[in-house]
């Protein structure tokens, strides 16, 4: 495949039916490079745009730098969704600023690590949830990209952690009361440890906190009151379920790519 989106893959709107030609022959790697190329497609110059994190979003970032270096979009200004984001962006040449500058972003492009069928997601695998949220949050329209195996019946279901972001201080404490809260869900709620380096040691996220990672056995039902138990702990930051923020939904897959809106 050449650097841009390949116009031999079918991009069907709402429905989102998927249909021929089949994917079936590219990499994971590729599948995300198609997402974050497709969802560029939304970009517009003069837009403030929220730059997301994570494997699949640096597809639409340097993206975005292209169109820019070639002319083709303009005066775009980036608001990046982390640290390792910024320094992407700024490598790339790609104008930044921030919330405080600019309350009112655009459009924002993400990855996820879950997405049920209402499109509500779990994020903050890369730990870059609180700043995703806020960004997300103040976004007129959020852009989910994702590769087919992010797509899950209901939140929790692919086995991987819902993570939450908590204060360091007493942290076990807040971490046995995330876990007592979903028992019935068989929650197992571990500390996330540093991937790499010597002694064994907390990851920390950009902000100077914790992430408490819950792992659910079974679904836990009404996620808004689930989001709204978990916030009640005074320990708690924040957490990585993204609650009917998502307006369009890209998945490339080996049926081929679609897009799907949340009001379409
Ligand atoms: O929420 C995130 C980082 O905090 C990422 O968007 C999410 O983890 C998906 O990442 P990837 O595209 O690498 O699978």
């Amino acid at each position: 495949m050449g650097s841009a989106f390949d116009p031999n893959v079918t991009v069907t709107e709402e429905p989102a039916v998927v249909d021929s030609p089949p994917l079936s022959n590219l990499t994971q790697e590729e599948l995300k490079r198609i997402a974050g190329y497709k969802a560029v497609e939304f970009v517009e110059s003069g837009m403030v745009i929220g730059l997301g994190t994570g494997s699949t979003a640096k597809y639409a970032v340097a993206r975005i730098s292209e169109l820019l270096r070639e002319g083709k979009l303009k005066d775009i200004i980036g608001i990046p969704t982390s640290t390792t984001t910024h320094e992407q962006a700024v490598s790339l040449g790609i104008p930044l600023s921030d919330l405080d500058s600019h309350p009112i972003v655009d459009l924002s492009i993400d990855g996820a690590d879950e997405v049920d069928p209402a499109l509500n997601l779990v994020k903050g695998r890369g730990g870059s949830l609180l700043r995703e949220k806020m960004i997300e949050g103040a976004s007129k329209k959020f852009v989910v990209i994702v590769d087919e195996s992010k797509l899950v019946k209901y939140i929790g279901g692919s086995g991987l952690a819902v993570p939450v972001e908590v204060v360091p201080f007493c942290c076990d404490f807040t971490r046995g009361k995330l876990e007592e809260l979903f028992k019935e869900a068989g929650c197992k709620a571990k500390l996330r440890m540093k991937k790499s380096g010597g002694d064994a040691a907390p990851a920390v996220t950009d902000n100077g906190n914790y992430v408490v990672d819950l792992y659910l056995e079974r679904d836990i039902g009404d996620l808004e009151a689930a989001s709204k138990e978990i916030l009640r702990f005074p320990g708690v930051v924040e957490h990585g379920m993204f609650l009917g923020m998502a307006t369009t939904l890209i998945v490339a897959g080996k049926f081929g790519v679609t897009v799907k809106d949340r009001f379409g």
